[in-house]
């Protein structure tokens, strides 16, 4: 067996917004074509990884009543244990910030930095690029955070094409409501038919297409889309449910956080061009 440090390592596993989100299609196997331009944000569940010398995988902290074989993390770890036929363990310590189905790609960043850390901590070797073959098996979204760059997406969200954007800060709200990817997905209400981008797209003036029929289904995502416009222009993430506005600096985004309504939650944070999880982790692997 060939020796691996047993230290724990703690890294973020970022939030993702989608600045805009546009359906151009929908395939066979029901999946649909967009294209969607994914920032990372500085703000993000913490997960602690510490290897093992027997070969089980342990999650523990905030699991939220998700069983072990169903959270993201494990199926991550396990996947990377049997396709790297590594014959390590690990335990890993979850505490979650991000809303479960707010459209921030819990989930999905939770298995891109466990795919991450572990292919280092358990010494896989694969490329970004295995890895991201591997994690678009567990979700559309696990790709981009594999690939850690502000990125604009095509396909059905694993094609990525790498993007410069100036910094900016993000105020971000969860109006309480869950919204079921799925659910949205095969709505017969869903707007599809948005024309593929021209090369002269700017963010300012592309929405969501899945705003409207989100809005419908969940009044509370309507009024705080409503509330944050009195602040700034207003979009949905994702599928949904949470909101955003941008501004250019963390005042702006701290002021209209402090006057949010107490029955939502929310957060401030700087975006990132290179995720928080891929900074800390080569940090960490150059040091040594
Ligand atoms: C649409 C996005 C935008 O970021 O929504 P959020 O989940 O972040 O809100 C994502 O790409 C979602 O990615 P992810 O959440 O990983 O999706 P998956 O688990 O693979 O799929 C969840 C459900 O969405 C549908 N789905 C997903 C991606 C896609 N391009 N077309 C789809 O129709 C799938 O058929 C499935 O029923
Ligand atoms: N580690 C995890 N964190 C969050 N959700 C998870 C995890 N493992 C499995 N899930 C499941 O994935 C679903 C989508 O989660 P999440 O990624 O938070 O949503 P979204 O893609 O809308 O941001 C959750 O409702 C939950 O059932």
């Amino acid at each position: 067996m060939t020796h691996v440090s047993t230290a724990p390592l703690t890294l973020i596993a970022p939030a993702k917004l989608n600045l805009f989100l546009h359906i151009n299609g929908r395939r066979e196997d029901g999946y649909h074509e967009l294209e969607t331009l994914f920032t990372f944000l500085e703000y993000g569940d913490e997960l602690t990884f510490t290897v093992t010398n027997d070969t089980e995988i342990k999650v523990t902290g905030d699991t939220n009543g998700i069983e072990l074989e169903d959270n993201l993390i494990y199926k991550a770890a396990r996947l990377l244990q049997q396709y790297g036929d590594c014959k390590h363990g690990v335990r890993i310590e979850l505490l979650k910030r991000l809303p479960m189905g707010g459209g921030v790609g819990g989930g999905s960043s939770d298995a891109a930095t466990t795919l991450l850390a572990l292919n280092k901590l358990w010494g896989c070797d694969l490329t970004l690029t295995e890895l991201a073959e591997l994690g678009v098996k567990l979700g559309a979204d696990v790709p981009v955070f594999i690939n850690g760059h502000t990125a604009i997406a095509h396909g059905i969200g694993e094609q990525l094409e790498n993007v410069e954007l100036p910094p900016s800060w993000f105020c971000v709200i969860h109006p309480g409501e869950h919204v079921s990817t799925a659910k949205i997905f095969t709505h017969p209400d869903l707007k599809r038919d948005t024309p593929k981008l021209k090369a002269d797209w700017q963010t300012e003036n592309l929405g969501n297409d899945c705003e409207a029929l989100v809005k419908k289904l969940c009044p509370e995502v309507e009024k705080a889309l409503q509330w944050l416009l009195k602040y700034a222009p207003s979009k949905m993430t994702g599928t949904g449910a949470c909101c955003f506005a941008e501004f250019s600096t963390e005042a702006q985004a701290q002021q209209v956080l402090a006057q949010l309504p107490e029955k939502w939650t929310g957060f401030v944070a700087s975006s990132a061009t290179l995720s928080p999880a891929h900074t800390a982790l080569n940090a960490h692997f150059e040091m040594k």
